[in-house]
């Protein structure tokens, strides 16, 4: 049994996390239930940034809020003095809404909507991540309109191939994203912005991909970057402010994930960087990275009571559980694997094997094949492991099922931080037939 954070067990031979009984809070809240282990955030936050300190860099860590957006976790993300990376109207909402300091948001996106800019201009945010000549030239008018200046990086796709689902793939050159290093885009992008009066350029931004276990991928991006600083640092003494290196860094949902630890991957990291930047004679810029599931990711469990089960001969047991793909579409999504035990006795001996769906009307809607599990009943709780990024940011109405509440534990006291969604809720945006609005 692999114990996450502040995870233990109890004397009542029940789960616990952040010193509460999970069972209690199953009880409390209902389940399905997100369950954050706060202290675990906290770690890996001081983590990253403890690590830059310690290397003497001057760094700025920014958490992708993608991961999981709510007014609590983002006001726990700025208790940590760190940045924040936001992909949308509503995520920059979220964070304003929070009190998060404008100055350290970095907008993302590939389409973002002249609403969407103006908003941001109108917060004062820090930093657009240009990705395209499309926004660059609506970031320039809106800023020429407004009479102000936005600070920004330009977006490069580096030409890496990340290993790790095709779909969380980032940096290879047939991407959406950015502007690509090397047919000359990313250079007429820099020319673009280094012309113009409502631009201030303050370096390039790249991200490879998502759940990634190795340094290579990250430094082989960052040395494409530096290449090009070096050449347009010749050429247009160009010098960044800043170089940002996106997220990526990958954790461990299964026994069959190895990640390092996250102030490993930024030492391998920011070493080779310093060395690269040294040997083409430039100066260190600020490095920012932009984590995700790294900070979030392993703190979050789902709880769930199960209810039916289905024995097909000789073939498997279905064990059903009362949420699924609608609070955790990944294993649909990009054939993700998790771990599992049930929650009033995660020591039990696991001598059975199960495979658990979700209950939501779709053949694809299992969250766990082939679990190693202990003798479960109706009315048991199971705990899904490594639920906390992605999990409730991507969840969804799927068969009108209401999405579950949130709470964070820290130090023995649990608290509500998002509520239950209630039928009631999924009926606020109905207009009834032949009514006009
Ligand atoms: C631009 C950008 N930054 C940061 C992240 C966060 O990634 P992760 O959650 O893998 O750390 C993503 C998502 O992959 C991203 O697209
Ligand atoms: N949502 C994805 C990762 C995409 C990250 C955003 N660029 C996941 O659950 O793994």
């Amino acid at each position: 049994m692999h114990y996450y954070g502040t995870s233990s067990a109890n004397e009542k031979g029940h789960l616990t996390i952040g010193e509460v009984d999970t069972i209690e809070l199953a009880r409390q809240y209902g389940t399905p239930l997100y369950v954050y282990d706060v202290a675990l955030i906290r770690e890996r936050a001081r983590g990253f940034k403890q690590t830059f300190e310690r290397l003497g860099v001057t760094a700025q860590v920014a958490y992708a809020s993608k991961a999981f957006s709510s007014i609590a976790m983002i006001q726990l993300i700025e208790e940590e003095g760190l940045s924040l990376d936001v992909v949308s109207g509503g995520e920059l909402y979220t964070a304003i809404k929070a009190g998060f300091p404008a100055k350290r948001i970095h907008f993302h996106g590939n389409n973002k909507s002249a609403e969407e800019i103006t908003m941001a201009l109108d917060y004062g945010i820090g930093c657009f991540v240009v990705d395209n000549f499309h926004e660059m030239n609506l970031l320039q008018s809106l800023c020429e309109r407004k009479q102000v200046k936005a600070s920004i990086l330009i977006r490069v796709t580096p030409g890496i191939e990340a290993h790790t689902h095709d779909y969380i793939l980032t940096g290879q050159e047939d991407s959406k994203f950015g502007f690509d290093l090397h047919n000359g885009q990313a250079q007429e992008a820099l020319n673009h912005a280094l012309n113009n009066q409502s631009l201030h350029l303050m370096g390039l931004h790249c991200h490879i991909g998502s759940q990634i276990f190795e340094t290579t991928g990250f430094i082989k991006a960052a040395e494409k970057m530096i290449q090009k600083l070096a050449e347009w640092h010749e050429e247009y003494q160009f010098t960044s402010e800043v170089l940002n290196l996106g997220g990526g860094f990958g954790i461990r949902y299964t026994k069959e994930d190895t990640p390092i630890a996250p102030s490993n991957y930024v030492e391998d990291i920011i070493g080779e960087v310093k060395r690269m930047m040294g040997e083409k004679g430039l100066n260190m810029p600020e490095i920012w990275i932009e984590p995700g599931r790294s900070l979030v990711g392993d703190a979050g469990t789902t709880l769930y009571t199960i209810g039916s089960t289905k024995e097909v001969p000789d073939i498997r047991t279905y064990l059903a559980v009362d949420g699924g793909m609608s609070d955790n579409i990944r294993p649909a999504l990009y054939d993700a694997r998790y771990e599992a035990v049930i929650a009033n006795k995660p020591e039990a001996k696991r001598e059975n094997t199960v495979s658990i769906a979700g209950k939501c009307c779709e053949s694809g809607d299992m969250l766990i094949w082939d679990l190693p599990i202990a003798q479960a009943s109706p009315g048991d709780i199971l705990a899904v492991f490594c639920t906390g990024a992605y999990g409730y940011a991507m969840a969804n109405n799927y068969n009108r099922i209401a999405r579950p509440a949130v709470v964070f534990v820290e130090n023995g006291n649990a608290s509500l931080v998002i509520k239950r969604e209630t039928n009631e809720d999924l009926l606020r945006l109905d207009v009834p037939l032949h009514k006009t609005v």
